[in-house]
C-alpha cells in the first residue's frame, strides 16, 4: 500500500508561477524514492506538500491513509510528528550541543528526562556520532553535522523521512557516507524515505524507485534500474548520462575518432545479457576486429549497468552483419 499519495496534485503560487501541474504518485511503506529534478522542477515545492507546509491548489496528499487537504492546523501538527526532515544546511541549533540538538524535538514533544536521555544515546550511537555528543555543531565537519541532523529527524520514531538535498553540501566520499547511513535508517530502522535531489549519482546509490520532475511534471517514474536501463525522456536520459559516464560526450567522441578511424557504436550492457559470444562471433565468423574504446559499468539496484563504446574494423558489410548480430543481444547505437 502506498504511504504516501499525489493525487492529481497542482500547486500554484500567488503572482501566477505554477509550481506542480497535475501531479499522481505513489510512494510505498519501507522503500527510498528519490525525486529529481533541475533547479525549479518543483521539488521542494512537493516535499513541503508531503509534511503539510503548504497545501495543494487542486488535487489531494495523501499520508499514512490520511488526506492532508482535508485536516486543520492542529491535525496537520499530529501528522508532522511522523515526518522527519533532513536539510542541505542541516538547521542545527548552534548555541546547542549535539546532544541537546537531537534531544530537542523531544523536549517540545514533552519527552521524560530520562527517556529523552536513553533515545538521544541510543541514535548518537546509531549514527556513529556518539563520541561528540557534548561537542558544538561549529566544530563539526560537515558529514558529521548531517549525521546529528539524521539523528534528530529520527528522534521521535518518524514513519517517513524527508531528505531535501541532504548531500549537496557535501564532498563526494562524505556525501558517500551519509548515503550509506540513510540507507541503514532505511533497511534497519524501516523507515520509508524520500530523498530530493538534482544528483543522479544519489538516485543510483541509494534509491529503489525514482520519479523525474520537468518544469513542475512528473514525467518519468519507475524501479531504478528500469530507468537506468532504459530512460524514456531527454531529460531523464542526460541525468542517468550524469551518473553512469559512460557514453563519450563530443569532445571525447573527437579525441576517439581521432585514435580509431573504424566504426564506433555503442553497446548497453546489462549483466543479464552477454555480449561476449556476439562479439567473438563478429570477430570469428564475420572477420571483424573490435577493441573497446570508452564504456562505464555501474551497480544499479544490484544490477551492472552501463553502456560499452567499440570500434570495430574491417570490410564494410562485415561490419553490418557483425553490428546486426550484436544487435540481437542488446540495443546498439552506431556512431559511424
Ligand atoms: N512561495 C513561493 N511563491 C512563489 N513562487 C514560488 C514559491 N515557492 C516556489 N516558487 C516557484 O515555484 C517553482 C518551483 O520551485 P521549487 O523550489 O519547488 O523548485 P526546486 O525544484 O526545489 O528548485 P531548487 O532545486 O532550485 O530548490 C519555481 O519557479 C519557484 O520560483
Amino acid at each position: 500500500m502506498a504511504l504516501i499519495e499525489f493525487r492529481g496534485v497542482g500547486k500554484a503560487f500567488e503572482g501566477g508561477v505554477t509550481a506542480l501541474e497535475d501531479v499522481d504518485l505513489e510512494i510505498g511503506a519501507g522503500e527510498v524514492h528519490a525525486v529529481i529534478g533541475h533547479s525549479g522542477a518543483g521539488k521542494s515545492t512537493l516535499v513541503r506538500l508531503i509534511n503539510a507546509l503548504e497545501r495543494p491548489t487542486s488535487g489531494a496528499v495523501v499520508v499514512d491513509g490520511v488526506d492532508l487537504t482535508a485536516l486543520s492546523e492542529r491535525d496537520l501538527r499530529e501528522v508532522r510528528k511522523g515526518i522527519g526532515m533532513v536539510f542541505q544546511q542541516f538547521n542545527l541549533l548552534r548555541s546547542r550541543t549535539v546532544f541537546e540538538n537531537v534531544a530537542y524535538p523531544l523536549r517540545v514533544a514533552r519527552w521524560g528526562r530520562a527517556e529523552r536521555e536513553r533515545r538521544v544515546t541510543e541514535l548518537l550511537h546509531f549514527v556513529g556520532i556518539a563520541e561528540h555528543a557534548w561537542r558544538y555543531p561549529g566544530r563539526l565537519s560537515g558529514g558529521q553535522k548531517q549525521r546529528v541532523g539524521i539523528a534528530r529527524a529520527l528522534a521521535a520514531n518518524p514513519k517517513v523521512l524527508l531528505a531535501d538535498e541532504a548531500t549537496s553540501a557535501l564532498d563526494p566520499e562524505t556525501t558517500g557516507e551519509v548515503l550509506r547511513l540513510l540507507k541503514r535508517v532505511n533497511t534497519e530502522l524501516g523507515v520509508t524515505i524520500v530523498v530530493i535531489t538534482h544528483e543522479m549519482e544519489v538516485v543510483r546509490a541509494i534509491a529503489d524507485r525514482v520519479s523525474v520532475l520537468e518544469a513542475g511534471r512528473l514525467v518519468e517514474h519507475g524501479d531504478v534500474r528500469t530507468v537506468f536501463t532504459d530512460p524514456r525522456r531527454e531529460v531523464t536520459r542526460r541525468f542517468v548520462a550524469t551518473a553512469l559516464h559512460d557514453r563519450p560526450a563530443a569532445d571525447d567522441l573527437a579525441r576517439i575518432r581521432a585514435r580509431h578511424p573504424g566504426r564506433l557504436v555503442t553497446a548497453r550492457v546489462r549483466d543479464d545479457v552477454r555480449i561476449g559470444p556476439a562479439l567473438t562471433a563478429a570477430a570469428t565468423g564475420h572477420g571483424v576486429a573490435f577493441e573497446i574504446v570508452h564504456g562505464g559499468i555501474k551497480d544499479v539496484g544490484g544490477a551492472a549497468v552501463g553502456s560499452l563504446t567499440l570500434e570495430l574494423t574491417g570490410p564494410d558489410d562485415s561490419v553490418d552483419r557483425a553490428i546486426a548480430a550484436l544487435r540481437a543481444t542488446t540495443p546498439v547505437e552506431d556512431l559511424g
